[in-house]
């Protein structure tokens, strides 16, 4: 599967295209609703949010509530479209209209693209950086996400993003015991930590940094179960699944790092204490006793659970002043700003899981097929029988 997306943060919509989805997958705009619904939500953003209500329309590719094969096109509207129509449409300007929108940006914030974008692409508004740069384009990664979840729900495989840490907030260890009950925790959880006492003291972390004009930043998980054996390569570098799912998750903005299963905290302890030992049994075939790695061997999955973490820098737009340069005037000002998210992190779970999961998918079909849904579950079941009795 691939995807292209296009679009503004304030512009009229954002459109995703998605190509590769098999025919006769059951799929409504319902289903991809609910996690927009799901993005939205999170202690910590701005007033940006209360403008907007995601909804997804539907265009091409899925009749009477099933997917035919062919591209499937998804639009999210912007409801603050109607505030920027002058200043984000796309028909050349009259000289009066000009002059009404003529307030170019030109303070670059330090973290956001603007700089660095103006510099490539040789803006002098820096609107044309911060535009496109904007997480608002995750609304659509999220939408086609969806479509990947509902792909893997038909074969058993389940996913959920959780926060793990906000600031030096963190919650211990994984204190659940199924997918269903990580989803049921977090959705109850306003920054979407299955721990409710860690989730109080993950919200006092973030009001504190508002109330001091900072932004605050953290650590999210997704974890998958029902993931079978040997998804993903040991073959070839942009085979493995695991370095492709590094890079969905880097791409999500503001994310810095990635780890799989216990990631960096491997590189600090012996061997011994790292790699999961192999057991059988005549029921369950081959598993592990643990899952440090994270349900990868090789770039391979083990059938293990898929874990990855994501740690994402706090926000770029602050309301305390930083230094920065007027690019027109080369004066040093401090930013003064409009309106900004003071912690994304719980939403970012959501993006993060949308990432996961769009991979997962991708290897699933590149293993099984991508035609239909019917000749793909044959193909699953015969190679879970096989799986079963290497
Ligand atoms: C869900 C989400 C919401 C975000 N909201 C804001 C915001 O309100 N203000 C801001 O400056 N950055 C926000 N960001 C982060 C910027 O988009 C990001 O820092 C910027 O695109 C620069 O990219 P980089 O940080 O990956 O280098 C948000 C990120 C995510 C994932
Ligand atoms: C719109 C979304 O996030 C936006 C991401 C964002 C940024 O700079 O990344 C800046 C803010 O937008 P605005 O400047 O319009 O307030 C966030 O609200 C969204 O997540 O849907």
């Amino acid at each position: 599967m691939r995807f292209l997306t296009a679009g503004e943060s304030h512009g009229p919509e954002l459109t995703v295209i998605i190509e590769g989805v098999p025919s006769q997958l059951p799929l409504t705009e319902e289903d991809i609703n609910l996690h927009l619904h799901r993005r939205q939500k999170g202690y910590g953003r701005g007033r940006r949010m209360q403008i907007e209500t995601d909804r997804v329309r539907i265009t091409a590719g899925v009749r009477h509530g099933k997917t035919t094969g062919a591209p499937i096109a998804l639009h999210v509207e912007n409801k603050d479209w109607k505030h920027w129509e002058k200043i984000m449409g796309a028909q050349p300007l009259t000289e009066e209209e000009e002059s009404e929108v003529k307030r170019k940006i030109t303070r670059p914030r330090p973290g956001h693209a603007d700089l660095t974008g103006a510099i490539k692409y040789r803006h002098r508004d820096m609107r044309n950086v911060l535009e496109r740069s904007s997480a608002r384009e995750t609304t659509v990664r999220v939408a086609a996400g969806a479509v990947a979840q509902k792909i893997l729900k038909e074969f058993g495989i389940d996913i959920c993003g959780h926060v793990l840490e906000i600031g030096v907030i963190r919650s211990e260890g994984t204190a659940f015991s199924s997918i269903a009950e990580l989803k049921a925790r977090t959705e109850a959880s306003e920054v979407r930590c299955f721990d409710p006492e860690v989730s109080e003291k993950m919200k006092l972390a973030i009001d504190e940094a508002k109330e001091n004009g900072d932004s605050i930043g953290g650590i999210v998980e997704v974890v998958a179960t029902g993931v079978p054996v040997g998804l993903g390569s040991h073959v070839h570098y942009d085979r493995k699944l695991d370095a492709r799912i590094a890079q969905g998750v880097m791409s999500i903005n503001a994310f810095k790092g990635v780890e799989i299963g216990i990631g960096f905290e491997a590189a600090r302890l012996l061997g011994s204490q790292v790699h999961d030992e192999i057991i059988y049994s005549e029921e369950a075939g081959f598993s592990r006793k643990t899952n440090r790695l994270g349900g990868f061997e090789g770039g391979m999955t083990n059938g293990m659970p898929v874990v990855v973490r994501g740690a994402m820098k706090p926000i770029p737009t602050l309301y305390k002043p930083l230094q920065s340069v007027d690019i027109e005037t080369k004066e040093v000002f401090s930013a003064s700003i409009e309106r900004s998210d003071s912690c994304a992190v719980p939403a970012a779970a959501v993006v993060c899981e949308a990432a996961v999961a769009w991979e997962l998918a991708s290897a699933f079909l590149e293993k099984f097929g991508s035609d239909t849904m019917e000749d793909i579950r044959q193909h699953v079941e015969n190679y879970h029988e096989k799986v079963r009795r290497f």
